[in-house]
C-alpha cells in the first residue's frame, strides 16, 4: 500500500509494504492513486514521497516477476507520471532506495537522502535491467561512466557517494522527512522543466565511442555467460545515442529478452535461496527462530597455516578481538608475518585505510604459543592440519582450558565432527565451521552440526557467519559434508575422462564455458594435489597402507584412477610446485599452460593399462561431470544431510564457483528436467557399472516417478525422520 496524507501545502505519499516496501502491484496502484489525488487537489502545491519504517523501497516485488501480468512493466508509466507532475515532487530517501525504488526517486524532481541511506540499481544481479526507464534517466543525471558502473554491477552506493555523483541533491543527518517537506515548500512555484531528467541531454564525453567500446569489452570479460550485464550496457548505450523515448523503447526490448532468458529465474532462485538458508531447523524442533546465539566478545584461532591466516583476517575485519595461536615460535612468526601482510592489503582496500582495522593493538589481535591465553575466549576456531589424531588432541586440550560454554569450532573440510567432539567433555559445544580458501574472501561458511551439537552452538555459528559477512549454511555430518561430498564424483569423472582419452584443458574448457570460474583441473592445481593425496593415503586408497596385490585401477570393487596419485609421486602438486595437471611459469606461478609431458604421460598410462582411447565430445564431458555431482546432491537430500535443494545451490554458488546465473546445481537439474538427468545417468551407468557416482540415486528416481515435480516440492517426497541436521 501507499498512504496518502495532506498536511499544509505538501501531500505525503508513504510507500508501505513491510519489510522493505517492495513495489507490489497494490503499492504501485496506491502510488498512482495518491499522485492523481494530489494533482486534483488545488490546495496541494507539492508532493513528498517516502517509505514506511525508515526504508524508501527495495524496488519491484521480486516474487511478482514469475507472474505473467508483471511482464508488462507497470512501474515505468508511474515514474513518467511522477516526472510529468505540474507540482514539484520530492523523494525522501531513508534506508534503501534500490531498483524500482531508485527509479521512482529518479522520476521525482528533487531527491534528499539520509546520510546512512544506500542506493543502487541491483536489477542486473537478479538477471534484469532497470526497466522502469532507469537506464535512460540515470545517465542523464550522473553521466554515462558512473551510470554504467552502477547499472552493470548493481552495486549499492552510500548517500555520501550519491551526493558526490549528483544522484541526490542533499543529504541530512537528522530527520529526512522534515527536511524533504522543507525543501518541497521551498521549491513550490519554481520551474520544473530543468528538473525533469527525461528532458536533460546526456552529459557528453569527448571520446564517448571509444569509452563505450572499452567498457563493453570489460563488461563481457566479467560476465562469463551472464547475460544481464551486457544487456544493461546496451540499454545505457541507447541512452547515450538515442533520444529519451527511443531509448525507453530499446530498454523495453532488452528487458523482454532478459525476462524470458531463464537466467533471471535462476538468479532470483539464488536470491531467495540465500535468504532461505538463514532459516535453519533441527529435527529436535529447535530453529533459527527459537535458538539465541551467544555473544562472541573474544575469539581464538588455532593454527596459522593458509586457512588460519584467512580466518584471522576475517575476524579482524569483523572487529572481533582475538588470540592467534601456533604450536611454536617459528610457525607463529611465519604466521604473524603472513597475517599482517593480508591485513595491510585489506586495510588498503577499505575506506579510511589502516585506521579502520585495529590490528597492531595486542588487545585486539594477540599472537601467542601459550594455550593458557585461550581461557577467556567465547569461541575457538581450530584450523590445523587435516589429521584426526591431531585435531582430537587439540580439542581435548581446548575442552580442559576454555571456559564453560565456549564454542569449539573445527575448520575441517571432511572429517567426522562427532569423533572430534568425542575428545572433549562438552560435545554439545563442538561444531564444524568449514571455511573456503581464501577464507577472508570466500563467502561460504559450511556449518556442520554433530550428533550432540546444541541449538545455541548452531545459532552462534550462524551469527558468526553474519558478522563475518558470510553465508552460513547448516548441514549434517558425513564425509566431505555437502560441498566436498558432491565435488568428489565430479572430480572423479573428470579424471576418468582423461583415462578414456580426454585432456585436462579440454575438460576445463567445457566447464569454464558452462560458467565455472575454474575447471576441475585448474581448480585442483590451485588447491594443491597433495591435499587429496594425503586424504587418500589416510583412507588407505594409496600409499604404504594399500594391501599388496590391489589392482591399480580398482578399490573395493569399484573403478579407481591412480592418475592423481602418480602425479603427486612425481612431485607435481600443482601451482605450488610449478607443475600439476598443467605446467606453470615457475613454482607458485598462476598461468596454466597445457603440458606436453602430461599428454605423453597420459598416452603411456593408457597403453600400460590397455585403455582404448576415444574422442569424447563436450556433451559427455559436461553431463558426466555435472550429473554425477547433482546425483550426489539427491543422495545428500535423501539422507537428510541438508534441509533442501536451495542449501546445496547456495553452497555451490558461494563456495565452488558455480555460475550464479545457472541458479546452483539442483536448480540447474530442475531446468534440464529430472527425467533427462535420470536417463543420462542410466545411460552412463550402463557403460560404467563399476562407478557408483553414475548410478542414479533412489530419490532422483522417486521424483521422476512422481512426475518431475517443481523444485519447491522436492522435499515433500521425503519423510521428516531422515533429517540428520
Ligand atoms: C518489469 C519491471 C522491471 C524492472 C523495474 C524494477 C525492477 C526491480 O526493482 S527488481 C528489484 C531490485 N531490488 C533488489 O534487487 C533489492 C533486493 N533486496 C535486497 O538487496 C535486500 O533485501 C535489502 C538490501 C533490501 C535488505 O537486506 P536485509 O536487511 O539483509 O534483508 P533481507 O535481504 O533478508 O530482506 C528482508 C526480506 O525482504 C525480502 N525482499 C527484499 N527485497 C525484496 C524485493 N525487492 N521483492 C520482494 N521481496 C524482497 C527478502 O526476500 C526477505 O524476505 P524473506 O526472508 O522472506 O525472503
Amino acid at each position: 500500500m501507499a498512504h496518502y496524507a495532506r498536511g499544509s501545502a505538501v501531500a505525503v505519499i508513504r510507500l508501505c509494504n513491510p519489510p522493505v516496501n517492495a513495489l507490489s502491484l497494490a503499492v504501485l496502484q496506491a502510488l498512482e492513486d495518491g499522485l492523481k489525488k494530489a494533482d486534483a487537489d488545488p490546495s496541494v502545491k507539492a508532493v513528498m514521497i517516502c517509505g514506511e519504517n525508515g526504508k524508501f523501497s527495495a524496488g519491484a516485488d521480486i516474487r511478482g516477476f514469475s507472474s505473467p501480468e508483471r511482464h508488462g512493466g507497470a512501474l515505468g508509466p508511474i515514474v513518467s507520471l511522477i516526472e510529468s507532475s505540474e507540482k514539484p515532487v520530492v523523494a525522501a530517501i531513508e534506508g534503501v532506495a534500490l531498483g524500482g525504488g531508485l527509479e521512482v526517486a529518479l522520476g521525482c524532481h528533487y531527491r534528499i537522502a539520509h546520510m546512512k541511506a544506500q542506493m543502487g540499481l541491483p536489477e542486473v544481479t537478479i538477471g534484469l535491467l532497470p526497466g522502469a526507464e532507469g537506464t535512460q534517466r540515470l545517465p542523464r543525471l550522473i553521466g554515462v561512466p558512473a551510470a554504467l558502473d552502477m547499472i552493470t554491477t548493481g552495486k549499492h552506493i552510500p548517500a555520501t557517494e550519491a551526493l558526490k555523483l549528483g544522484l541526490v541533491d542533499e543529504i541530512v543527518e537528522e530527520n529526512t522527512i522534515e527536511a524533504a517537506i522543507r525543501l518541497a515548500n521551498k521549491v513550490i512555484g519554481q520551474p520544473l522543466g530543468p528538473r525533469r531528467l527525461s528532458l536533460k541531454p546526456i552529459p557528453r564525453l569527448p571520446n564517448m565511442e571509444a569509452f563505450l567500446r572499452e567498457a563493453l569489452v570489460r563488461v563481457k570479460q566479467q560476465a562469463r555467460g551472464w547475460l544481464a550485464p551486457e544487456l544493461c550496457f546496451q540499454a545505457v548505450r541507447a541512452a547515450a545515442e538515442r533520444p529519451f523515448a527511443a531509448g525507453v523503447r530499446r530498454e523495453r526490448e532488452l528487458l523482454q529478452v532478459l525476462l524470458t532468458s531463464g537466467q533471471a529465474r535462476a538468479l532470483q532462485h539464488a536470491f531467495f535461496a540465500e535468504r532461505a538458508v538463514r532459516r535453519w531447523a533441527a529435527p529436535s524442533g529447535a530453529s533459527w527462530s527459537s535458538a539465541a546465539p551467544q555473544p562472541v566478545r573474544k575469539a581464538a584461532v588455532v593454527g596459522l597455516g593458509t586457512m588460519g591466516r584467512g580466518i584471522v583476517t576475517s575476524l579482524v575485519k569483523a572487529n572481533i578481538p582475538l588470540v592467534a595461536l601456533e604450536q611454536n615460535l617459528e610457525y607463529l612468526n611465519k604466521g604473524r608475518k603472513a597475517v599482517m601482510l593480508l591485513l595491510e592489503r585489506e586495510a588498503m582496500k577499505m575506506e579510511g585505510g589502516a585506521q579502520t582495522l585495529d590490528f597492531h593493538n595486542p588487545a585486539r589481535l594477540h599472537f601467542t604459543v601459550d594455550f593458557d591465553l585461550l581461557r577467556d575466549v567465547d569461541l575457538v576456531i581450530e584450523a590445523v592440519f587435516e589429521n584426526m589424531a591431531l585435531k582430537k588432541e587439540i580439542f581435548h586440550k581446548l575442552s580442559k582450558i576454555c571456559k564453560p560454554g565456549a564454542l569449539l569450532c573445527t575448520n575441517t573440510s571432511a572429517l567426522n565432527i562427532d569423533e572430534i567432539a568425542s575428545a572433549t567433555s562438552c560435545p554439545q559445544q563442538v561444531i564444524g565451521t568449514h571455511f573456503f580458501s581464501p577464507a577472508h574472501v570466500m563467502r561460504l561458511l559450511e556449518i556442520i552440526r554433530g550428533r550432540h551439537t546444541s541449538p545455541t552452538a548452531i545459532a552462534t555459528a550462524m551469527q558468526l557467519a553474519k558478522a563475518l559477512k558470510k553465508v552460513g549454511v547448516v548441514v549434517g555430518n558425513c564425509f566431505g559434508f555437502v560441498g566436498n561430498r558432491m565435488m568428489f564424483p565430479y572430480v572423479q569423472q573428470a579424471v576418468f575422462l582423461l583415462e578414456e582419452g580426454s585432456r585436462p584443458e579440454a575438460v576445463d574448457q567445457v566447464l569454464e564455458d558452462f560458467g565455472f570460474k575454474l575447471g576441475p583441473f585448474r581448480m585442483s592445481d590451485l588447491a594443491g594435489l597433495d591435499v587429496g593425496w594425503r586424504s587418500r593415503k589416510d583412507q588407505g586408497l594409496t600409499g604404504p597402507s594399500l594391501p599388496s596385490g590391489t589392482p591399480a585401477r580398482q578399490r573395493h570393487g569399484q573403478r579407481y584412477s591412480p592418475l592423481p596419485d602418480l602425479l603427486c609421486e612425481q612431485g607435481r602438486f600443482g601451482q605450488k610446485t610449478g607443475k600439476g595437471w598443467y605446467q606453470y611459469e615457475q613454482a607458485g606461478g598462476r598461468t596454466a599452460t597445457p603440458d606436453p609431458w602430461l599428454h605423453s604421460f597420459l598416452s603411456h598410462y593408457r597403453d600400460t593399462h590397455h585403455i582404448k582411447t576415444r574422442f569424447i565430445d563436450q556433451e559427455e564431458i559436461l553431463e558426466r561431470c555435472l550429473f554425477s555431482l547433482i546425483n550426489e546432491g539427491f543422495a545428500i537430500l535423501a539422507e537428510g544431510i541438508a534441509s533442501g535443494p536451495e542449501h546445496l545451490d547456495v553452497i555451490y554458488i558461494n563456495g565452488y564457483g558455480w555460475p550464479k546465473h545457472r541458479g546452483g546445481p539442483m536448480f540447474y537439474a530442475s531446468t534440464v528436467g529430472l527425467p533427462r538427468v535420470l536417463a543420462k545417468l542410466q545411460k552412463y551407468s550402463e557403460v560404467h557399472p563399476d562407478v557408483p557416482g553414475l548410478r542414479p540415486s533412489a530419490f532422483l528416481k522417486k521424483l521422476v516417478a512422481a512426475g518431475n515435480p517443481p523444485i519447491k516440492e522436492w522435499m515433500s517426497y521425503l519423510s521428516q525422520q531422515s533429517s540428520k541436521l
